[in-house]
């Protein structure tokens, strides 16, 4: 999917949501333990229930990873599942030394090579430009790369100040989010800032004007979407504003959908006000 496209998306479905599909076999309702494939069958109870007001979806891949080889089909199956005009990010976190990467870039992006074709990968910026470039080799694809994180763990490494050759100091994510954008572009790069981060999001807006920002905390992990998008949405969106077990997990019982679709809704409506005002 394109820049064009998912902006055109956030307008048709006045909506920045992405639904984040971090599956837990252990909290499936229990009624769904006799299907086939129970994490598939959640899953696609979920994206039946919110599909009209979310953008995009996000499974974190490390819920399937950890089922082995029937959590990775239950992982094709969902995206195959996912409607053509959601976009979708494998939450993989990846990056690694140059001809490695290429190998992570070829399985989420070939559908070829692991049955998977998602639209785009988080990835971590650690290891330099190498260990990013071979995700940017797919026409089409995207990188959404670590900037500032939701956990507490972001003020070890991001949030530290430390001296560039070009200028004084600044902490670690503003060198970040700079030098990747001579890596790549808008069309291709996106930033992750978390919602528990939204005191930074005006100076990430004007080192990072027009990339579209994944900004995962909201829910569960206590971020304010008003704060988020106040200063990070754009005349384009902007935004994927993530909510994963908030949703998800809503009702435990044979109504989970419904209720997962109550707090889609409310975090959609709540959207629309917000995209009205740009
Ligand atoms: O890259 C991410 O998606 C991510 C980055 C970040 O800074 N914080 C963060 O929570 N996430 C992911 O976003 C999801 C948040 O889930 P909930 O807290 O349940 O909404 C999980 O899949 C996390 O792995």
């Amino acid at each position: 999917m394109t820049y064009k496209e998912l902006s055109e998306q956030i307008f048709r479905k006045k909506s920045y949501l992405c639904v984040g599909l971090d599956t837990d076999p252990h909290k499936i309702p229990p009624h769904l333990a006799n299907e086939k494939d129970p994490v598939f069958a959640f899953n696609r109870a979920i994206i039946d229930a919110t599909a009209d007001l979310a953008v995009a979806y996000k499974p974190n891949i490390a819920f399937y990873e950890a089922q082995g080889p029937r959590g990775w089909e239950s992982l094709q199956r969902t995206l195959a599942y996912i409607p053509a005009d959601c976009f979708t990010i494998a939450d993989a976190k990846r990056g690694d030394i140059g001809n490695t990467s290429n190998l992570y870039a070829r399985t989420f992006f070939d559908p070829e090579a692991a049955g998977l074709n998602f639209d785009s990968v988080t990835v971590a910026p650690y290891m330099g430009r190498d260990s990013v470039t071979p995700f940017l080799e797919y026409e089409g694809k995207w990188v959404i790369l670590l900037a500032l994180t939701s956990n507490l763990g972001s003020a070890d490494f991001q949030r530290r100040r430390v001296s560039s050759e070009s200028s004084d100091e600044q902490p670690l994510f503003e060198i970040v989010i700079k030098t990747a954008q001579t890596w790549a572009n808008s069309e291709q790069l996106m930033f992750v800032v978390g919602a528990t981060q939204a005191d930074e999001l005006g100076r990430i807006r004007e080192l990072a004007p027009d990339n579209f920002l994944l900004v995962p905390g909201v829910g569960a992990q206590g971020g304010s979407l008003a704060d988020v998008s106040r200063r990070g949405l754009t005349a384009a969106g902007g935004l994927l504003v993530n909510a994963s077990r908030s949703i998800l997990y809503a009702s435990s019982g044979t109504d989970f959908a419904d209720r997962a679709r109550a707090e889609a809704q409310a975090l959609q409506t709540e959207m629309a006000g917000y995209l009205a005002t740009i």
